[in-house]
């Protein structure tokens, strides 16, 4: 019987947001895709982004990690930074990480030669494959090989490894690198079911420690594993809650389903 992370409360008890978003504007060539956005984020936090295609999402993610600028607002990190006026590499360092659709692994390389290159990227190490592994990397690489299940895999090529297992294997890349927060765009597209069950296991997994950002259109896999869901539309947060909240909100309905009542005109 497959478990559920929603029946709790929707938020931990925690204090100041690790982000927070103030009347953020994004303008493309004059279209607002975002449109006054205001949003936060508490530390330790699982959040999932749902909305219809078009409602700003993916470029919310896009101003987080700095991919894209803001035309107006703030966006703050841990309370201070203003994300905004910060370049991508500068936000990656600050301890903020993406992982897109697209794979980065190196399909030649081992699962663990994937991992260590990561984590020595971090480190501005001039480290190549041959350097010699210290006691601590190869605890903390155990440890993230662990925790995105791949340990018995760790000598096999990244190539090898399924589509799933390619997956982890890139949230592990960005596990090593230790960021605070963690912005993911749709992790289980294309995943099997067993899959899918263990993405949304190791997500909660990661929120012990860090704060995880979801873009996420797989309505049963949020139902499943979200906790705390905003919905955005047009631009904006339309609302935000625990999924059964947001399910019984009407204007959730309305932008998924169209207008009630209209077809009695
Ligand atoms: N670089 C760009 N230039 C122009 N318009 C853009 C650009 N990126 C996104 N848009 C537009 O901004 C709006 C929001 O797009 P975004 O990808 O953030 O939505 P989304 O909620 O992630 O949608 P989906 O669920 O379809 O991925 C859309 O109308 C999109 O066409």
């Amino acid at each position: 019987m497959a478990m559920h992370y929603n029946e709790t409360s929707p938020r931990k008890n925690v204090s100041e947001p690790i982000v927070r978003v103030e009347k953020l504007e994004v303008n493309f060539d004059g279209f607002k895709a975002i449109r006054g956005l205001d949003f936060a984020l508490s530390a330790g936090e699982l959040r999932f982004l749902i909305g219809p295609n078009g409602a700003g999402k993916t470029t919310l993610l896009d101003v987080l990690c700095g991919k894209v600028k803001p035309s107006q607002g703030k966006v703050l990190f841990k309370g201070q930074t203003d994300l905004a006026r910060h370049q991508e590499h500068q936000i990656a360092q600050l301890g903020i990480g993406r992982k897109f659709q697209a794979p980065s692994i190196f399909v030649t390389l081992t699962v663990q030669e994937n991992l260590l290159l990561s984590m020595r990227q971090k480190r501005g190490l001039l480290s190549t494959l041959v350097a010699k592994t210290t006691p601590e990397q190869r605890e903390r690489l155990h440890h993230y090989l662990e925790m995105i299940g791949l340990t018995d895999k760790a000598r096999e090529k990244a190539g090898s490894l399924s589509h799933g297992e390619k997956q982890w294997l890139e949230i592990g890349m960005l596990l090593i690198q230790e960021p605070e927060l963690l912005l993911l765009d749709e992790p289980a597209a294309g995943m099997t079911d067993s899959e899918t069950e263990k993405t949304g296991e190791l997500l909660h997994r990661i929120s012990d420690k860090q704060t995880v950002v979801v873009v996420e259109h797989d309505m049963d896999f949020v139902r499943q594993f979200a906790k705390t869901v905003t919905v955005m539309h047009e631009g904006t947060v339309l609302c935000e809650g625990t999924m059964a909240e947001v399910q019984n909100d009407d204007r959730v309905a309305e932008v998924y389903l169209g207008r009630r009542g209209e077809r009695n005109d």
